[in-house]
């Protein structure tokens, strides 16, 4: 009896220390250290709203405007606006006017800026980089070079499929044509055939990553074995697999693609077998994830743009007509598309795929004028610099492909803030990739149909992880 007490004793003074611990712990990195953080910012001048714990102000910022019913007409230029930073994320637009412009805290670990200086010292910093993926270490840049003429490849391989039966139906909602034309690309240019699946589930991947998008910053959340989080979890390891089977069953190719390239490179480095078949799933898995999506929307918004707007489409075609004279394209044609490049660019600065390029500090430092403490995540809002109207003029929410006449110097001042692919080591690796893809899908659409917006088309730009558009885009094509 004496003993089973002592014993019950033992276990609940451990118990008790235990959970203690555990509470102090849980109040240092949910409270005191957050608060130490805003309050040496704070001392610097930078303010924000007010956080609530554990989930700071992200709540709020997840909340867009009720999205409009836009009365698009064939002509439809006065029915939409293009804001999308206040479309998007009306309460970071509101705050940026609220609290000193460009600067504010809005989240415990989140330092937010929007300064155009953030900008160009965040291209030379290295310091707030938690390391470069293991193939840009190793030299490899999969997507450079030969990988880039293999998408020129892939997407003319395609080019029969962009002319299907239904797209010379009368209405179209482009979205899902895109969509699937650009998981084809990335799967052929990945693994030299359209492995459908693997791209299926980085979709419904997408999808669920998306709705947990405000609840990200929450600690501890994505740990929780909540349905969403099985799901997710399932999903995962099923795309981790079948690119694994690709990986055993391609093994020996002698194709060029991305896998090929990757199992090349892995073979030639000094890793055991495990962590090369690790790295080459993995680094096919970041590569799909973002092509898949990321050829497509802007292609997407690129499409609404010239439906809305018929003078540039006709420039854009008159230039594809001539430059590509019946041929197939070439890297040197897709150079020399100017305006098409010129329409691209604004498409991407008034509909930017994403919303923010994030980095965290991993040391104390100094950075834009300001001390950063360690563990704080900086987020430079790269939409709400694009719609900033002393960098860009008055005519910052029109549609104007001209300002990028003389590139992307002569757009905006400073010319570093416009960055729709990152900037430093870690800018975006498939940009060559993507603009070769979006070229040649546009080139190949305008050059065969004219469109222009349905009247069915409501105007919502969303954030699901990048912006797209809430209803998709539905477009009244005709045969040229
Ligand atoms: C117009 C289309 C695209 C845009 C606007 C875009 C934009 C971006 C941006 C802003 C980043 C973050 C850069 C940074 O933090 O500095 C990024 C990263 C990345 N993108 Fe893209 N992207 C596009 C298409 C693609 C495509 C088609 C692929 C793959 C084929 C791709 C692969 C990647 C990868 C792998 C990264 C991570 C790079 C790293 O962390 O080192 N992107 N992209």
């Amino acid at each position: 009896m004496g003993l089973a007490f002592m014993l019950l004793r033992i276990v609940s003074t451990l118990f008790l220390v235990g959970s203690i611990g555990v509470v102090i712990r849980l109040y240092n990195s949910l409270v005191l250290i957050p608060g130490r953080q805003r309050s040496k910012l704070r001392k610097q001048g930078i303010r924000g709203p007010p956080p609530s714990i554990l989930v700071g102000n992200l709540l709020q910022l997840g909340k867009k405007t009720e999205s409009k019913n836009s009365n698009v007409t064939r002509d439809g230029k006065q029915a939409i606006t293009h804001s999308c930073c206040s479309d998007v994320l009306p309460f970071l637009d509101k705050w940026r006017r609220q609290y000193d412009m460009f600067k504010f805290i809005f989240r415990p670990l989140v330092l937010h800026m929007s300064h155009p200086d953030v900008v160009k010292e965040m291209s030379a910093y290295t310091s707030f980089d938690m390391g470069r993926p293991f193939y840009q270490k190793q030299g490899l840049h999969p997507l450079y070079g030969e990988g880039i003429l293999h998408a020129n490849g892939a997407v003319w391989a395609h080019q029969r499929k962009v002319m299907a039966p239904e797209f010379y139906m009368d209405k179209v909602k482009i979205d899902e044509h895109l969509r699937n034309f650009s998981g084809e690309v990335i799967s052929k240019a990945c693994f030299g055939s359209n492995c459908k699946e693997i791209i299926s589930k980085l979709r419904a991947l997408q999808e669920i990553a998306c709705k947990k998008v405000a609840l990200q910053g929450i600690p501890g959340l994505r740990s929780l074995p909540t349905e969403s989080n099985k799901e997710m979890w399932r999903l995962e390891k099923d795309v981790h697999t079948l690119i694994w089977k690709e990986m055993k069953r391609k093994g020996a190719d002698s194709e060029k693609n991305i896998l090929q390239m990757l199992i090349q490179g892995a073979k030639n480095s000094d890793l055991s077998q495990d962590e090369v078949d690790n790295f080459v799933v993995d680094n096919c898995k970041n590569i799909c994830f973002p092509a898949y999506e990321n050829g497509a929307v802007p292609a997407i918004w690129t499409l609404m743009l010239l439906a809305l707007y018929p003078e540039w489409q006709d420039k854009v075609r008159a230039e594809v007509l001539e430059i590509f004279d019946g041929q197939s394209s070439t890297s040197a044609m897709l150079n020399k598309l100017k305006t098409l490049t010129m329409v691209i660019y604004e498409s991407l600065r008034l509909y930017p795929l994403g919303c923010m390029l994030t980095r965290e500090a991993v040391l104390d430092t100094r950075f834009g004028g300001v001390d950063v403490p360690k563990g704080v995540s900086i987020w430079v809002m790269m939409m709400a610099l694009y719609e900033d109207p002393n960098i860009w003029g008055p005519d910052v929410h029109k549609f104007n492909p001209e300002r990028f006449g003389n590139g992307i110097n002569g757009a905006c001042k400073p010319p570093y803030v416009y960055i729709p692919f990152g900037t430093g080591p870690r800018s975006c690796l498939g940009q060559h990739f993507a603009m070769a893809e979006i070229k040649i899908l546009i080139s190949l659409l305008v050059s065969n149909f004219t469109f222009s917006l349905s009247p069915k088309y409501r105007h919502s730009p969303v954030m699901n992880l990048i912006i797209e558009p809430e209803f998709g885009v539905d477009l009244l094509v005709r045969k040229v």
